[in-house]
C-alpha cells in the first residue's frame, strides 16, 4: 500500500465536491445544466440501482453536441434507438469473431508488446516521453480495422495518432464543455469547427486504408471489422431494406468509435500505470518479483497467467481505478421514469458518476490511495470487485471491455517483466505529479521516464 494519499494531491477534485453534495442531498440529486435538468447518481448503491437494475430506464446516450455534430446518431458510442442496437450487436459479434478476449488477439498483443519493448530499449535507459507508451494499443485496434499493423514512425500511423490526440484535447476543453451545455455558442467557440475539420481529415485517411485493405485477397470470409461491415452493407443493398444501417456513414462512425475506444483509453491507462510504478517503487518491485518467480524474465506473459500472477492483475486493476479516465458518461432517459420516490421525465440527462463508485469509501478500504490490495484477499488471491465501474455496467457497458482487460494485463505485465521504470535523474518520486489533466479523458500530465532492462 502506498504511504501517500492519492487524491489529497488532486486539485479541484470534482468528486469530493459531489460527495459533499450527496451527503447533503442524498445519492440521487438533480441540478440545472444550462437550460436542462441533470440527475446525478453518486456512489456504489445508486449507480448499481440505475445502471444494472434499472438499465432500460437510464440506458440511452445523452447529448454531447460537439461529438453529435459529426456522429449524427451513427456508430455505437453516441447513437440511440435501432441504429445503436443493431450496430452494437454487430460490433460485439464481429469483435468476438476476430478473437477479442481470445487466443488470436492474445497472440497479436504479445507480438505488439515486443515492438513496444524494442522502441523503449532504443532509449538505452535514457529518459523518454510518455508518448512512447501510447504507441502499442492503437495497433491492436488498427489490426481489427485494417488487417495490418503499422511501424511506429509510419507517417499515416503518426497522423492518425495526432488527429486522435487533437480530438481528445479539443472535445474536452472548457470552451467545448460550455458549448455542450449551450450549443448556441457555436459562433463564439472555435472547437466545433476544428473538431469537424479533423474528423474530415481522419475520414479521408480511413477511406484510403479501407480501399487498400480491400485489395488484399484472403481465404477467410472476413479479416477485419471493415470487411464484415461492407459484406453486411452489400447484403442490405440486395435485400433493398428501407432503413439502411450498414452504410458508409455508419462504417466511418463505428470505425471512429473503435479508434477512440481502442487507442486513447487503453494507452492512457498504460501511461498512468507506469507513472504509478515510478511513484510507488515498492509496488513495482513486488509485481516484478512475482513475475520473476512465476514465469521468469524470458517467456512473454500469456492471458492465462492472470491466474498465477494475482498481484500483477491487481496492479492493472488498481491503476484503472485510480486513473479513473472517464469520470462519467452522459446517459438519457428514453421515456418517463418513475424511480424510487422520483419522477424523471423522458429526455432527462442522467449522470452515472463512475468516479464516485471507484472512490466509494463503503467499497474500498483506502479509496484515496494506490493500493493493489483492494483486489486481493487475505491469501493474496485476486478478487473481483463489484464496485469496479471503470468500464461502466449495464446496457451501455464498454463494448471493448474484454479486449481492454487483456491488453492492459499483457502490456503492463510484459513491460514490468522487461524493464524497471524510474524517474529521470534529478526527479524524485515526490516530484512526480499524479494530478490529472482533464481533456475528454483524464490524462496524466506530461512526464519522462527511464527504463532499465531487467537481468
Ligand atoms: C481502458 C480501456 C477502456 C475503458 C476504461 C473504457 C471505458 C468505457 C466507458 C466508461 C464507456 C461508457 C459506458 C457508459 O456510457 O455507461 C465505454 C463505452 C464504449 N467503449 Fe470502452 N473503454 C475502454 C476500452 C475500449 C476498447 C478497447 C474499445 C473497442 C475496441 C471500446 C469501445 C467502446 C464502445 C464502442 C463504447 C460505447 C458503448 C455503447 O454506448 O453502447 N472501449 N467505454
Amino acid at each position: 500500500m502506498s504511504g501517500k494519499t492519492f487524491y489529497s494531491t488532486v486539485k479541484y477534485n470534482i468528486i469530493n465536491i459531489v460527495f459533499q453534495l450527496a451527503k447533503k442531498y442524498g445519492p440521487i440529486f438533480s441540478f440545472h445544466f444550462g437550460s436542462a435538468k441533470a440527475v446525478v447518481f453518486v456512489g456504489y448503491e445508486a449507480n448499481k440501482e440505475a445502471l444494472v437494475n434499472a438499465h432500460y430506464s437510464f440506458g440511452d446516450r445523452g447529448p454531447i453536441p460537439i461529438a453529435d455534430n459529426f456522429q449524427q446518431n451513427h456508430g455505437v458510442f453516441l447513437s440511440n434507438g435501432e441504429i445503436w442496437k443493431v450496430t452494437r450487436r454487430f460490433m460485439l459479434s464481429i469483435l468476438r469473431d476476430l478473437g477479442m478476449g481470445k487466443r488470436p488477439i492474445e497472440t497479436r498483443i504479445i507480438e505488439e508488446l515486443q515492438f513496444l519493448c524494442e522502441a523503449i530499449q532504443a532509449y538505452n535507459g535514457k529518459p523518454f516521453a510518455k508518448k512512447v507508451l501510447y504507441l502499442a494499443a492503437p495497433n491492436i485496434t488498427f489490426g481489427m480495422l485494417f488487417g495490418r499493423r503499422f511501424v511506429y514512425d509510419d507517417p499515416t500511423f503518426q497522423r492518425m495518432i495526432t488527429i486522435m490526440d487533437e480530438l481528445v484535447i479539443n472535445i474536452g476543453t472548457p470552451a467545448a464543455k460550455c458549448y455542450n451545455v449551450f450549443p448556441i455558442l457555436k459562433y463564439f467557440v472555435k472547437e466545433p469547427a476544428f473538431v469537424m475539420d479533423r474528423i474530415h481529415q481522419l475520414n479521408e485517411i480511413l477511406k484510403v486504408l479501407f480501399k487498400e485493405a480491400k485489395e488484399v485477397k484472403s481465404e477467410a470470409s472476413f479479416r477485419t471489422y471493415t470487411e464484415a461491415f461492407v459484406q453486411k452493407e452489400e447484403r442490405e443493398i440486395v435485400a433493398d431494406e428501407k432503413e439502411k444501417i450498414f452504410t458508409e456513414r455508419n462504417l466511418l462512425a463505428s470505425a471512429f468509435d473503435l479508434m477512440l475506444g481502442g487507442t486513447e483509453t487503453t494507452s492512457t491507462t498504460i501511461q498512468w500505470c507506469i507513472l504509478f510504478m515510478m511513484k510507488y517503487p515498492h509496488i513495482q518491485k513486488k509485481a516484478q518479483d512475482e513475475i520473476k518467480s512465476v514465469i521468469g524474465l524470458e517467456r512473454p506473459p500469456r492471458w492465462e497467467d492472470q491466474k498465477v500472477l494475482p498481484y500483477c492483475l491487481a496492479v492493472a486493476h488498481e491503476a484503472q481505478r485510480c486513473a479513473n479516465i472517464f469520470q462519467f458518461f452522459p446517459h438519457f432517459t428514453p421515456s418517463d421514469v418513475h424511480y424510487k420516490d422520483y419522477f424523471i421525465p423522458k429526455g432527462t440527462l442522467t449522470i452515472p458518476l463512475f468516479s464516485s463508485v471507484l472512490n466509494d469509501e463503503t467499497q474500498w478500504e483506502t479509496p484515496n490511495q494506490f493500493n493493489p490490495n483492494h483486489f486481493l484477499d487475505a491469501d493474496g488471491k485476486f478478487v473481483k470487485k463489484d464496485a469496479f465501474y471503470a468500464f461502466s455496467k449495464g446496457r451501455r457497458v464498454c463494448a471493448g471491455e474484454s479486449l481492454a482487460r487483456m491488453e492492459l494485463f499483457l502490456f503492463i505485465t510484459g513491460l514490468l517483466q522487461k524493464f524497471t521504470f524510474t524517474p529521470p535523474p534529478g526527479v524524485s518520486t515526490d516530484d512526480l505529479d499524479i494530478n490529472p489533466v482533464a481533456v475528454f479523458t483524464m490524462r496524466p500530465k506530461s512526464y519522462k521516464v527511464c527504463a532499465t532492462p531487467r537481468q
